[in-house]
């Protein structure tokens, strides 16, 4: 059966053109141009992967994905945004996006999105044979122990690592906070491989993506017939982590009622299934991690505060990419590899302008974005060399953007697939907004002048 894609944009043509698209490549696509006939589509089936975007006409994309999240959980939701929207993008990651594209988009790009968006479909919903869970996560290999693992020679990353080696032999809970990508899932694994229970289960739950009336059985099991729906017993993830370790990702997302649950579980090292009379007693050690500000949490009385130091016996902070100096060409290089490696290409290095941008740049999505920026780098380098124009042009500065010399081939391409309508209104609004300097427009916009020129003409916009 093929693969079910609803794409939402107000934007009819384009909708048209990327359903052609899709529809080609053997998916089975569905558009819907507003928000509403979206959520009507979604309330009959769920998707495998959503592609929306950010604006819509009665809503935006970010209140459709949160829907979307409480709906169908496993549906895979990317974003597709205008120019300069990444803060807005990175946030969507924080409320569960899988990612986002940037709009002109490119056909290769998207592809590849989607299969990544499936593949991460597919490793949510397998299955081993007692324990069975759509939020969960099991792992074996090593993320610090082989090649895969970059501990970075920085000085924050020096504390990290000694934080790590101090506190993973102990039996404590630890509470790791850092922005979306910054790798706190990575630093959890390697805290559970460095302990005495690296044997054992580890079990990563995403609280975020837990529906609240399914969390119940969802973290302490149930037993057949205990609710509509409950058709078989249901091991939780508290019972299979036990032995070992149990990662609760986006803790800051547990409803309050949950959060009463879980404390006493973690307190009293019983769990009862949803449905049963039996306790069944559990040796965990928990990891969580958050983005949010959990202090904040607790004294706006959304975080419950006994819960809060239950989980934070000894704190880790996750630093963002910016601060990780030295070690931001080492992850760079260490991305090139793995990308090299997924997409069965030989881009050798960086050229040393890339450089140059990865040192400067902000990274507001951390390790995440770099990844993925990376990684797009690769697919469209031809060459043995990325080089600057392969850069999406939100991390490059304006002064940057107009030195690109061949920027006018890769618009070419990046514009197969974007719209007519929304490419002529972000040039008119680039021109309002730089009081009509055709100079300065060409650089808000990422292109150059000549081209801007050009599309000034297709478009018949006069000044
Ligand atoms: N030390 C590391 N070495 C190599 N890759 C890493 C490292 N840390 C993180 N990554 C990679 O960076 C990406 C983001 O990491 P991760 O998912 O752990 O971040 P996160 O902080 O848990 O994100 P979120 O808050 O969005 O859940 C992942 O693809 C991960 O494989």
């Amino acid at each position: 059966m093929s693969q079910k894609i609803l794409v939402i944009d107000d934007d009819v043509p384009f909708c048209e053109m990327l359903k052609t698209f899709l529809g080609k490549r053997g998916y089975s696509v569905a558009n819907a141009f507003n928000s509403q006939e979206a959520q009507q589509l979604i309330d009959k089936e769920c998707f495998d992967i959503v592609l929306t975007d950010v604006r819509l006409p009665d809503s935006d994309g970010i209140e459709l994905l949160k829907y979307i999240k409480k709906a169908c959980p496993t549906t895979q939701v990317i974003l597709m945004t205008g120019y300069t929207e990444i803060k807005t993008a990175v946030n969507a990651m924080k409320l569960g996006a899988f990612d986002y594209v940037a709009k002109p988009i490119n056909p290769d790009e998207i592809i590849m999105t989607i299969n990544q968006a499936l593949e991460k479909r597919e490793a949510k919903t397998v299955q081993s044979s007692n324990y069975s869970s759509s939020n969960t996560q099991t792992k074996s290999s090593s993320p610090s122990d082989g090649d895969d693992y970059v501990k970075g020679s920085s000085n924050v990353s020096k504390q990290l690592n000694e934080y790590i080696e101090l506190v993973a032999p102990t039996n404590m809970s630890v509470l790791i906070i850092g922005d979306s990508g910054t790798g706190k899932e990575h630093i959890a694994h390697s805290i559970h491989l460095n302990s005495k229970r690296k044997d054992k289960p580890y079990i990563a739950v995403d609280c975020g993506a837990i529906p609240k009336d399914l969390a119940s059985s969802e973290f302490f099991g149930h037993i057949k017939g205990s609710f509509t729906g409950a058709v078989t017993d249901k091991v939780g993830h508290f019972e299979a982590a036990n032995g070992g370790t149990i990662f609760l990702d986006e803790v800051g997302n547990l409803s309050y009622e949950v959060q009463v649950q879980l404390l006493r579980a973690l307190q009293e090292r019983k769990v009862k299934p949803v449905g049963s009379s039996i306790e069944i007693d559990v040796d965990i050690r928990v990891i969580a991690a958050t983005n949010e500000d959990l202090p904040k949490a607790v004294q706006e009385g959304e975080f419950r505060e006994d819960l809060y130091h239950r989980l934070n016996e000894f704190g880790i902070v996750a630093p963002k990419l910016a601060d990780r100096g030295e070690d931001i060409l080492m992850f760079a290089n260490y991305f090139l590899k793995t990308s090299n490696t997924e997409l069965e290409k030989q881009v050798g290095k960086f050229s040393s302008e890339v450089e140059r941008v990865f040192l400067t740049y902000d990274w507001p999505g951390n390790l995440r974005e770099m990844k993925n920026i990376i990684k797009r780098s690769v697919l469209l380098t031809r060459g043995d060399v990325v080089e600057v124009q392969v850069l999406p042009q939100e991390i490059l500065s304006p002064r940057m953007q107009t030195t690109l010399k061949d920027r006018t081939v890769v618009d070419e391409e990046d514009l197969k697939l974007f719209s007519s309508k929304n490419e002529e209104q972000a040039i008119r609004t680039a021109l309002e907004k730089v009081k009509f300097n055709k100079t300065k427009a060409a650089q808000v916009l990422g292109i150059d002048r000549k081209t801007l020129y050009n599309k000034m003409k297709l478009y018949n916009i006069e000044l």
